[in-house]
């Protein structure tokens, strides 16, 4: 059986590189034909991931990268998967289509989210609506956004059994959602404190307060690098992320509630959306998005029912038992960070009521927030193509 062509944009990225190595990992491009694009480099040697490569060893026929912007060679393809960004997927998807390819699109990027002929794709909880919707003809499926997708692995077990009335997810982001540079910018801000006052450090004699002085001098100065964040991130936080919305919210606190209902099946079905809704604030942590949760059950059930209900729902998802040493190990950043561990903890009744519990998760938002999905994906679309032959 003919293998299913596969273009591949912006997979040199920092969401495209997590991708290749987990494909590599999980032996995914033995499954496909390969064509890499780029939007920059057209005619430049293609790379080789995997070991399904042709005769002379590269990948793509003539062994270099297409031009990401030929809806010709891109018309070629069974299916696309694009980590380039909006603005690519707004530059070619419509024309695209407009030509009558009917291949599978698959996109990490926010552009076609929301559209009603797309589905957001996070199969430990929407696998039904994955397969019904590949069934109906829908050929358009993204990546979800990280922190909604994030917490709706960890909380995923009581949206499946309909027990939150709502949930307040207040966020504590990673400098990678910002993109590559920001990463660069945040070791950049903590490496300039640092040799800042390394004199004061060094020697103890130094009161704590005027270190801190010098510090806050610093990192209020035109000489602290923050020309990516605009603001200090190290040193500092920043309780704002992405556009603002006339409602008062960020975008990014938006897509909380508008993605997981969506990702539910909420929206298109006659239910209530259920209210979802809490502060994004972006943190000095790489790459894993933190996020305290509040949630209001339909019901009072008892914590160790909760805790159940949590870790049965997934195989990524993992309890943290509510105790001062389990949590400081195994809820953190520095845990989780290049895993696809979904650790919740920190669930306990609040004083509110019985009904109210909180919750602590954390996850890799360029795994399971950003690539994971798509590689995914990609496989549900290959086993589904399969089956139709
Ligand atoms: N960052 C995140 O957390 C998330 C991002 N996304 C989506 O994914 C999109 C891409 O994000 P991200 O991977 O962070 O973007 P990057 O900036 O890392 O990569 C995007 C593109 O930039 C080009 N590029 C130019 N110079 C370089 C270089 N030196 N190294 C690597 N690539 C380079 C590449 O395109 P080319 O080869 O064509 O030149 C690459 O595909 C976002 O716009 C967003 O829509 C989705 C979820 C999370
Ligand atoms: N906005 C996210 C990252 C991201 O790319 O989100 P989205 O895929 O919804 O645009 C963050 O800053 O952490």
């Amino acid at each position: 059986m003919a293998q299913q062509k596969v273009g591949l944009v912006g997979w040199r990225g920092m969401v495209g590189s997590v991708l290749m190595q987990r494909m590599q990992e999980e032996n995914d491009f033995a499954h496909i034909e390969p064509t890499f694009f780029t939007t920059s480099q057209k005619g430049t040697p293609a790379p080789v991931f995997g070991s399904n490569s042709a005769s002379d060893g590269t990948h793509n026929g003539n062994g270099v990268l297409e031009d990401a912007f030929d809806i010709d060679a891109l018309c070629q393809q069974d299916i696309i998967i694009t980590c380039q960004g909006g603005d690519y997927t707004k530059a070619v998807y419509e024309d695209l289509r407009a030509t009558g390819w009917n291949g599978y699109w698959i996109d990490a990027a926010s552009a076609l989210r929301m559209n009603d002929d797309a589905i957001i794709v996070l199969d430990p909880v929407n696998i039904s609506e994955i397969t019904s919707g590949i069934d109906a003809g829908v050929r358009t499926f993204v990546g979800g956004n990280c922190t909604v997708s994030l917490m709706l692995l960890a909380l995923g077990g009581l949206f499946e059994k309909d027990l939150v009335e709502w949930a307040s997810p207040m966020t504590y982001q990673a400098a990678s959602g910002s993109g590559a540079k920001h990463m660069r910018e945040l070791i950049s801000q903590m490496g300039a404190i640092s040799d800042n006052v390394k004199a004061s450090i060094e020697d103890p004699a130094t009161a704590i307060l005027d270190i801190d002085q010098q510090v806050a001098e610093f990192i209020r100065s035109d000489d602290y690098p923050s020309e990516q964040f605009g603001v200090p991130l190290a040193g500092s936080l920043i309780p704002y992320i992405d556009s603002q919305l006339p409602s008062g919210q960020s975008r990014e606190e938006w897509k909380a509630q508008a993605e997981a209902n969506k990702i539910l099946g909420i929206s298109n079905a006659a239910q209530k959306e259920i209210p979802i809704d809490g502060i994004c604030v972006r943190v000095g942590a790489m790459r894993c998005h933190s996020q305290a949760i509040t949630i209001k059950l339909k019901k009072d059930l008892p914590v160790e029912e909760i805790e159940t209900i949590l870790a049965s729902h997934n195989e990524w998802v993992k309890v943290v038992p509510n105790d001062r040493d389990a949590t400081m190990q195994e809820l953190t950043p520095a845990k989780v960070t290049g895993t696809l561990t979904i650790p919740v903890g920190r669930v306990r009744k609040l004083a509110m009521g019985p009904e109210y519990i909180s919750a602590f998760t954390v996850g890799d938002q360029l795994l399971w927030g950003a690539a994971e999905p798509l590689r995914r994906m990609l496989r549900i679309v290959l086993a589904a193509s399969e089956n139709q032959l």
